[in-house]
């Protein structure tokens, strides 16, 4: 990665032993890449790590910094990359504000027989946790994260950009679990009708909450994802198919939860977030 030295944690034992003997294998835009970077149990990290990126289900924040941040250095920083509504709560304690970089990132990834397929377009977003610390951790997170080919944008003010793509993944995410559906199956009417309902009530919620939020551009994204990403399965359709538990909570229900503490209804995301508990969690 951009001649970074970069370890991989994990916590199952089984994947540890396959990356360890196969590499960490991806198809990026078609092209096969396997690359033999180290892979590590939490414990097994080794101090002085200067940076820390989480990249684990919105549930997982929590326990997964905790396992790890024993490795983090004196000065290191951390650097989230989940979907989800508030994820610095999350990690409330464990890791101070001015050292914590919240970021989203719109770059699809389908796991598929142990490869990570990606068509490798999309933009990471970054920015501080407390917008009022110095910018320096992001600036450097940034850095090192296009050194390692990821196209990078940093934002002054984190909360519009994860309020933006919560509101993608409300309207895409739910609806392509309880569908069973890839973004191309959606792309229909009654799939375009839900879609742009859901980001009319996430951007009415924002505009109370008071952040900043560009309706047009989240609208313009959709219909970048309908183009570009159709055989993606929204990561939450994916978590469906495995069996896994969804982060519903943390995307719908976290804004029909942020609209009930304002006062106001969001029937449609609260729906949503009912239907797909309802259906398997
Ligand atoms: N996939 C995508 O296209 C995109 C995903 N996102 C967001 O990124 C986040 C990650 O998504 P995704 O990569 O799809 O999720 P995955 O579930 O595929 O990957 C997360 C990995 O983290 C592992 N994990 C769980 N707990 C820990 C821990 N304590 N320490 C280390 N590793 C741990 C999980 O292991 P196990 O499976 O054993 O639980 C799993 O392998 C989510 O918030 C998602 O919404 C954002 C943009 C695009
Ligand atoms: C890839 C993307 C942006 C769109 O669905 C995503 O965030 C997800 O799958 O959760």
């Amino acid at each position: 990665a951009g001649g970074l030295a970069v370890t991989l944690v994990d916590i199952d034992p089984v994947r540890i032993a396959q990356i360890a003997a196969d590499g960490l294998r991806a198809s990026v835009a078609g092209e096969a890449l396997c690359s033999h970077v180290p892979c590590v149990a939490p414990d097994a990290l080794d101090g002085g790590q200067d940076l820390i990126v989480l990249f684990t289900k919105f549930a997982a924040l929590r326990p997964a910094l905790a396992q790890a941040c024993h490795a983090l250095a004196p000065d290191g920083i951390v650097a989230v990359l989940a979907n989800g509504l508030d994820a610095a709560g999350q990690l409330d304690g464990l890791v101070p504000a001015e050292r914590l970089v919240i970021g989203v990132t719109d770059v699809a990834a389908d796991l598929r027989n142990g490869i990570a397929h990606s068509d490798g377009s999309g933009v990471v977003k970054l920015g501080m946790a407390d917008p009022a610390s110095s910018a320096r951790p992001c600036g450097r997170v940034a850095a090192w994260l296009e050194r390692a080919g990821f196209a990078v944008t940093q934002q002054a003010d984190i909360r519009t950009a994860v309020w933006e793509k919560v509101a993608f993944n409300a309207g895409f995410n739910a609806l392509a679990t309880l569908a069973d559906a890839c973004v191309r199956d959606l792309d229909n009417e009654p799939g375009r009708r839900i879609v742009g309902s859901v980001l009319d009530e996430v951007a009415a919620v924002a505009k109370i909450a008071g952040v900043p939020f560009d309706l047009g551009s989240v609208r313009a994204r959709v219909d970048a994802a309908f183009a570009l990403q159709g055989g993606h399965r929204p990561s939450m359709a994916q978590d469906r198919r495995a069996g896994r538990r969804t982060e519903i909570e943390a995307i719908n229900g976290a804004v029909a939860a942020c609209a009930q503490r304002l006062g106001m209804a969001a029937p449609i995301n609260l729906t949503l977030t009912d239907l797909v508990l309802l259906t398997g969690g």
